[in-house]
């Protein structure tokens, strides 16, 4: 048993398990490629016509034919929007290519080791991902280090809140009813540790290549010198 104080840890995904050039290279590009057909294939499927509905709605256009919303969701895609109902269909169209084969979740060599280590030492630990908790349970599910859903406790998406705000890791420690000291959040962006660390959370930069190290936060650049 470990005598850290932390007793959870909430993990971010781009830029922290997984390489961001993964998120923007392949999944990306794949849901970008697929998105168009697999809504003229399956519009009136009740969970994809709920997306397209909630679509209209951030677009205030109620009216809006399968056109204009397919357009802008591949405008979302192009500019890295992360509007809720964009993530769930990209989730939905990566399912496909996950079970295809097609691609496998990507995770740095050090993420599974010390995902395990934390496990055994009696953490529980979270995601928090802009990505749909479908799409986080597809990448830790067929990751190029096998499946590594058995060892979460959850999955936390846009439904709680956004990544920038205190409010959503307020809901998050309310929701794993543990003190918010209690729980590490690690992240590669600066802002989400800055709400992270507002809602009272102990916070952790990952620098991962390409990533630029701020100075509010401790920092690391492998899961592996996190010591609990
Ligand atoms: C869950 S895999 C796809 C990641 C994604 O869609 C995304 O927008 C990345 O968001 P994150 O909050 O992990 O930086
Ligand atoms: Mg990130």
């Amino acid at each position: 048993m470990s005598n850290s104080t932390v007793r959870a840890i909430v993990t971010d995904i781009e830029g922290t398990t997984t390489d961001i050039n993964f998120v923007h290279k392949v999944l990306f590009p794949y849901a970008h490629a697929k998105l168009p057909d697999f809504l003229l294939a399956n519009a009136d499927t009740p969970a994809v016509a709920e997306q397209i509905d909630a679509v209209r709605s951030e677009m205030d256009a109620p009216n809006a034919p399968l056109e204009a919303v397919i357009d802008q969701l591949l405008h979302w895609i192009e500019t890295d929007q992360k509007v809720t109902p964009l993530k769930a269909l990209q989730g939905m169209v990566w399912a496909d290519g996950y079970q295809r084969g097609d691609f496998k979740g990507h995770l740095y060599s050090d993420v599974a080791p010390a995902l395990r280590q934390w496990k055994d030492l009696g953490k529980a630990l979270y995601v928090y991902s802009s990505g749909s908790v479908q799409a986080q349970k597809l990448l830790f599910g067929y990751s190029d280090a096998g499946d590594l859903t058995p060892l979460f406790s959850g999955y936390f998406d846009t439904h709680i809140g956004h990544k920038r705000e205190a409010a959503a890791y307020h809901r998050i420690v309310t929701e794993l009813d543990l003190p918010p000291a209690a729980v590490l959040f690690l992240s590669d962006v600066v802002e989400e540790l800055d709400a992270a660390k507002q809602a009272g959370m102990q916070t952790l930069q990952l620098v991962r290549e390409g990533t630029q190290a701020g100075n509010t936060h401790a920092c690391v650049t492998r899961f592996d010198e996190i010591a609990l």
